[in-house]
């Protein structure tokens, strides 16, 4: 029986049930992308990452890597260093300074191999001094935790001396607001090392501009936090067993310490700042070398706040770790040269370690340290760091004396 209906007809009505579904189809996606365009979180949910990541392996693999560096440069201050304090002779904190870096880099690569990497050091000026290399060749292939398995965590040996070179170069990046950046000062502090002071090896994770992890080890910290350190020198206990002192942190997780042990990772406990009920009881850390730290200045600041206790003079990051410890209590890193801009790697990780400690940490305008803005710290000015409830104190001081 005929449906009244030709063939014909039905080709052309299924034809139009077609294509009608496409053109709905397209509109749909259309209206779609357009809404994404106007409100991309409509659409695309936010990264959630930022929240929920609790960055255990990042915060692991940077203290076993700061573990090992500073291995190496401790080898090389008693092999090379020792002896030759306050002499011009620079090349025991190069060997320290390369060494330690390739090492580190070697350790990022091998666990986070996209990420960038900002370093202080390169290799160029390495690669016509044919000795050095082979010099610091020599002390960074035998380097290792005594434990084999963290060791291997990190990738164990470097392959060559050609291949240390390569991986030196790794930590050229222009950092930025985007993305996942390690922040890496291999030897921090550099004439405290050279003098048998304090000295630090310093990495931190900035992600998306924010710091997430910071690992500092300093070799030369007593493990006691409450050992008096040489107020004017910073140098450390006789007895170096009693040296060396391993802290880190994770936003939001709070800060630690343990003893920078050379196998696997001590046992480490958390680290808060001091409760200090009146200001005027506080001890400041400022650092020792008259070309980086305005002393005058601090002592000016200090004045103004009733402080008369000395200030406690350590080289390098030691001054973010001392008082994220309740060793000392305020942080001032005024402006010495007008138009000097900060290094991130001179501040990513013990930033983070005092924050995560209990303190806060800015420039002397009261603003946080901003890491998105590449290599420097170029939208800051100096650095205070204080117990959270007397930051606005020190502040209201600091611009008082320098007159902001
Ligand atoms: N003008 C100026 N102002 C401030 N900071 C500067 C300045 N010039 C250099 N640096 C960097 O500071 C790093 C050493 O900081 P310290 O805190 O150890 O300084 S101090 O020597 O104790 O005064 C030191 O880092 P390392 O090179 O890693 O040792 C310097 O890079
Ligand atoms: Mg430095
Ligand atoms: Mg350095
Ligand atoms: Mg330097």
């Amino acid at each position: 029986m005929s449906t009244g209906i030709s063939p014909l007809a039905r080709v052309l009505s299924r034809f139009l049930l077609f294509s009608t579904l496409i053109l709905a189809l397209s509109v749909v996606f259309k209206a779609r992308s357009r809404l994404s365009l106007l409100y991309p979180s409509f659409i695309t949910p936010p990264p959630t990452y930022h929240t929920t990541m609790s960055y255990t392996q990042e915060r692991y693999i940077a203290e076993l890597a700061v573990q090992r560096a500073s291995i190496l440069t401790q080898k090389v201050f008693f092999e090379k260093a020792k002896g030759t304090v306050s002499k011009d002779d620079k090349s025991p904190v190069t060997i320290g300074d390369f060494g330690a870096q390739a090492l580190i880099i070697q350790a990022i690569r091998k666990n986070f191999p996209n990420d960038d990497i900002v370093a202080e050091e390169e290799a160029s000026s390495l690669r016509e001094d044919k000795a050095l290399s082979a010099e610091i060749w020599r002390l960074v292939k035998d380097i290792k935790l005594d434990d084999a398995e963290s060791d291997n965590i990190l990738g164990g040996p470097l392959a060559s001396e050609e291949s240390m070179l390569d991986i030196i170069d790794e930590g050229k990046s222009a950092g930025g607001a985007k993305g996942r950046v390690w922040a890496l000062d291999p030897i921090d502090g550099t004439k405290g090392f050279l003098r048998g002071g304090q000295y630090a090896v310093c990495l931190g994770l900035i992600v998306d501009g924010d710091v997430k992890v910071g690992a500092i080890g300093t070799p030369n910290l007593p493990v006691d936090d409450a050992a008096t350190i040489d107020a004017s020198t910073g140098a450390q206990q006789a007895d170096s067993s009693a040296n060396g002192v391993l802290f880190s942190a994770v936003l939001g997780e709070g800060a630690t310490s343990r003893p920078l042990a050379t196998g696997a990772l001590a046992a480490a406990k958390p680290i808060s700042m001091r409760p200090v009920a009146d200001i005027a009881h506080s001890v400041f850390c400022e650092g020792v070398e008259a070309g980086h730290s305005a002393q005058g200045d601090n002592a000016a600041v200090a004045e103004r706040l009733g402080i008369t206790a000395p200030s406690v003079r350590l080289d390098s990051q030691a001054k973010y770790c001392s008082i994220a410890r309740g060793a000392g209590d305020i942080y001032l890193r005024l402006p010495v040269k007008k138009d000097y801009q900060e290094k991130i790697w001179d501040h990513a990780a013990g930033d983070l370690i005092v924050r995560e400690a209990g303190g806060q940490v800015t420039d002397i305008y009261g603003n946080r340290l901003d890491f998105s803005k590449g290599r420097t710290l170029a939208a800051n000015k100096g650095v205070v760091a204080a117990p959270a409830a007397f930051q606005d104190q020190v502040i209201d001081a600091v611009k008082v004396v320098l007159k902001l």
